[in-house]
């Protein structure tokens, strides 16, 4: 990749000069167009969509064509290398017969978000379903690979809530960048507990849309979404050791990590706050962002969790100086495949305050047992 197009706002960090500056750069315009993508389909989202009931097709549209978008962009980066992505989506159901109309929708989308952002020539579906196909790598600890959520967070997207397009890069086993684009998320500190309603709601005002990035050894970022070439700031965890000051966080979703759980360890630790709760890995920014202190996850034990829930918010964590463990205290491992198997949860906090809740964990684990 040639290494002459780190945006403006880099000049003054230790953007510009690192290893994957030029990688970095591509992956902030991949998520920032896909991001576009997923607001003009949130936008158009009738009543009856955001209502969530049994139709999954308008987030489908979105979580299809912002895959797409991504793997566009980072092909055309560097078209001498053959992309090795690992992503959620795949092309099954877009190529059976019954997925034809849904395809020519997507392919439809994608052209006009192309065509008014980069003035780029319309793809064909043919294009389009090979796009989605690059999203099916193993990964692995050898090599580099792209790891990709479109849309993290679908229930949010369909609720009006928070959601995140998600990209980081596995290099040789290790994350070393992470991208999360944010559409919803205000850029100023969250601190209400409606999951991100109210912020959502707010979303066409011009201090709505982050996006995070982070580079192994060169730091966490939050820039305006609609602007990140020429704005950037620096970002830390919150390092409160106060529990009684401590707000932690969990999804919106009780399906999707116990909350009553989460309550007992809060307890336990001496966490008195209520938590808040929010859709997707937005809740790894703003833990970066210092809004918040705590992060807690504990799916049920039958669901195994995919690297590309975590590997983009787990870098931009530790780059503002965050721990990322799972409930045994052993850092996630993203070289395993496309599976990211770990022991009982997720806890992510600033090291001071990670041993307690760990600890506090551990506790109710061993109560419960
Ligand atoms: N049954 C489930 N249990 C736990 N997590 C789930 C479940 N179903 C989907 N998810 C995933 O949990 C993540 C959302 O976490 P949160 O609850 O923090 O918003 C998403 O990756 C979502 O997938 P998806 O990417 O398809 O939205
Ligand atoms: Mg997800
Ligand atoms: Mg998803
Ligand atoms: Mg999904």
């Amino acid at each position: 990749m040639c290494r002459n197009h780190a945006p403006a706002a880099w000049a003054e960090t230790k953007l510009s000069d690192a290893k994957y500056a030029s990688e970095l750069a591509a992956a902030c315009e991949a998520v920032t167009l896909a991001s576009k993508l997923c607001q003009r389909v949130q936008q158009q989202l009738t009543t009856s969509e955001k209502a969530d009931k049994d139709d999954a097709s308008p987030v489908t549209v979105a979580d299809y064509g912002a895959q797409a978008l991504v793997a566009w962009v980072l092909q055309r980066a560097d078209p001498s290398l053959k992309l090795s992505m690992v992503a959620e989506e795949d092309s099954a159901d877009l190529i059976a017969p019954s997925g034809a109309a849904m395809l020519a929708r997507i392919t439809q989308l994608i052209n006009s978000v192309l065509a008014e952002e980069q003035g780029a020539a319309p793809l064909s579906e043919q294009d389009v379903v090979g796009l989605i196909e690059l999203g099916g790598s193993q990964g692995g600890p050898q090599g580099r690979h792209w790891v990709l959520d479109p849309i993290d967070g679908t229930r949010g997207f369909v609720g009006m809530r928070q959601y995140a397009v998600c990209l980081g890069m596995l290099q040789d086993g290790d994350v070393v960048l992470g991208v999360l684009g944010c559409p919803n998320l205000p850029q100023g500190a969250v601190g209400d507990d409606d999951g991100g309603a109210a912020a959502a709601g707010k979303s066409s005002s011009a201090d709505v849309g982050c996006l995070f990035l982070a580079h192994r050894g060169a730091g966490a970022y939050v820039a305006p979404l609609s602007s990140s070439s020429s704005s950037l700031r620096r970002i830390s965890v919150r390092d409160e050791s106060d529990m009684g000051n401590a707000r932690f966080m969990e999804s919106y979703e009780s399906r999707h990590s116990d909350h009553s759980f989460t309550a007992a360890v809060a307890k336990q630790a001496g966490v008195s706050l209520p938590p808040l709760r929010m859709d997707s890995q937005v809740k790894y920014g703003l833990l970066s962002r210092g809004d918040a202190g705590i992060f807690m996850r504990f799916p049920p034990p039958s669901y195994r969790e995919k690297i590309w829930d975590h590997a983009a918010g787990c870098v931009i964590v530790e780059e503002a100086g965050g721990k990322v463990t799972d409930a045994s205290g052993a850092r996630l491992d993203f070289a395993r495949g496309r599976w990211l198997d770990l022991d009982g949860g997720i806890i992510a906090a600033p090291p001071a305050v990670h041993g307690a809740v760990l600890a506090a964990a551990q506790a109710v684990r061993g109560s419960k047992l």
